[in-house]
Formats: C-alpha cells, sequence, structure tokens
C-alpha cells in the first residue's frame, strides 16, 4: 500500500489542476514500483494538527480518487475517519476505506456499511491532537486487541460482515517507542482475530528514534521493520518507499518458496 497524502504541504490541494498532476505521477511511480493499493488521504493526522472539515477534505481526496479510478492499474484507499469523505470517495472509485478511528465517528459505520467497501480498522489510544502525550496501557497487546475485537462486533452488529475487514494497531498512534516495540514483537498474536493485518511503520517516530534519522533517512529501518512485520503475519505494509519494500519482499517470498520446497518461481 503507497501513501498519497493530499495535504497542502504535500501537493497543493487536490483540486488544482497541478497538485492533481503531481499526484497523479506520484501515484504511478509507486504502482510502477510494485504498490496494488494507494492510499489517498486529505488529513494529516499529525499530532497537534487542527481537524479538517468535511468539505474541505472531500475537496481533496474526491478528485485525485477520479483520476485515479480512471488512470492507475492499482486498487484505490480512502484514508478517513468522517462518514461523508467515505461516502464522496466510494462514488469516486475508492475500492477501500482506510479508517484510523475505526468507524467509530458518527454515522461512519452506517456509511462504510452501504458503501460495500472493504475497511481497514486502526486502533488508535485518544486523538490526533493529544495521543503521544501519555500513553498509558496495563499491556498494550491485550487491550489493542480487545479494541479491535471490539470493533470487528461492532461491525459485524451493524450488518458490515467480517470479510470484508481488515484490522491494524496502528504504530504511533498513542503508543511509547516500547508500546510500538511490544507490538511489533507479539505481532503474531493478532492473527486470533482471523482477519489481514495491515500495518503502518514507514518513516515514523519510532524509527526515528531508535536510528536518530530525519524522516527522509529512515528508508533502511521502515524496510526492516516490514520484514519484521511481514514474519509476524502482516498482510499488507502501509508504505512511502514502495520499491524499497517490494525488493524486501521479494527476497521474503523467494526463502519461503525454497522452504515450503516449491520451485524458484
Ligand atoms: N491503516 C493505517 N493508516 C494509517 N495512516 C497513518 S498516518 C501516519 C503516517 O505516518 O503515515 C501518521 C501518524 C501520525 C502523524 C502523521 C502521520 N498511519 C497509518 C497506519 O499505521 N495504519
Amino acid at each position: 500500500m503507497g501513501i498519497l497524502n493530499i495535504t497542502p504541504d504535500s501537493f497543493s490541494d487536490g483540486g488544482d489542476f497541478l497538485g492533481l498532476d503531481a499526484a497523479l505521477e506520484q501515484a504511478e511511480r509507486m504502482v510502477a514500483a510494485g504498490a496494488s493499493i494507494i492510499d489517498v488521504g486529505g488529513e494529516s493526522t499529525r499530532p497537534g494538527a487542527a481537524p479538517v472539515a468535511e468539505a474541505v477534505e472531500i475537496d481533496r481526496v474526491v478528485p485525485v480518487i477520479e483520476a485515479l479510478a480512471a488512470g492507475i492499474d492499482a486498487a484505490i484507499s480512502v484514508d478517513t475517519s468522517k462518514a461523508g469523505v467515505m461516502q464522496a470517495a466510494a462514488a469516486a472509485g475508492a475500492g477501500m476505506i482506510n479508517d484510523v478511528f475505526a468507524l467509530q465517528a458518527p454515522q461512519a459505520l452506517e456509511a462504510a456499511r452501504q458503501t460495500g467497501l472493504p475497511v481497514c480498522l486502526m486502533h488508535m489510544q485518544g486523538q490526533p491532537r493529544t495521543m503521544q502525550q501519555a500513553p498509558r496501557y496495563a499491556d498494550v497487546l491485550t487491550e489493542v486487541e480487545a479494541f479491535l475485537r471490539g470493533r470487528l462486533e461492532a461491525c459485524e452488529q451493524a450488518g458490515l460482515p467480517e470479510e470484508r475487514l481488515l484490522i491494524d494497531p496502528g504504530f504511533g498512534f498513542g503508543k511509547t517507542l516500547e508500546h510500538n516495540l511490544q507490538l511489533l514483537a507479539r505481532l503474531d498474536a493478532f492473527s486470533v482475530l482471523k482477519r489481514p493485518l495491515l500495518v503502518g511503520l514507514s518513516r515514523k517516530s519510532m524509527l526515528g528514534a531508535l536510528t536518530g534519522r530525519a524522516v527522509r533517512e529512515r528508508v533502511t529501518a521502515g524496510v526492516a521493520a516490514a520484514v519484521l512485520a511481514i514474519e509476524r503475519g502482516a498482510a499488507i505494509i502501509r508504505t512511502h518507499d514502495v520499491a524499497e519494500t517490494r525488493d524486501a519482499i521479494r527476497v521474503m517470498t523467494a526463502l519461503r518458496a525454497v522452504q515450503d520446497g516449491g520451485a524458484l518461481a
């Protein structure tokens, strides 16, 4: 899953031609590098970020999703927590919803159900504005798993069938470095929920803390973390660095083929 942030600091607003063109080029680069999903986000979930109005978020992501739906050979995911954005994105051609707030926003669960699209449910402790102030868990894995189990059950009860759902522990969303490492170390425990596991580790501050590297220099650490996550059951890797991650996956796939006694592809 390649990351495409349509926020003023990444591209000019999705609406104008230049921004659209740049967004499309970036998406095409990631698909050429091996991305099978492009995740389009119109609201930065940066800690401390001011919330974006629904209409603004729609104006950012819909033109991009329409252009991508017509122009690239990959699925399009919309990274949003708002019901109205989910509906607009689905109408524009999105094939998946990626909700960092796990369909807890008003009307979000019903809107997602109506779109008929797959949904990624992610764990976050608190809100983006405050989540990193004092993250606290008795046991992070138990609590994150219980939250995701609860969201899966809420969706089931609302008529959103489980086979459309993915889960994600939400690295960096209300977690200390220690919490993030504990989640990565025990990622395989989430297999009890029997849902595909999506993880986002790319360029996150936990990697900065471990390497001392600035955001754009965290590619190697991000690929290493992706390999560790895949070995522990991750099915989808959300990343800025598609080509590098793809290369690591090729090495892993070749090894698995030999271990399973298969011939090298
Ligand atoms: N499903 C899923 N969606 C996601 N959206 C994001 S935004 C994140 C980033 O660094 O990209 C981020 C976090 C905090 C501030 C800015 C940006 N992270 C995930 C994730 O880990 N899983």
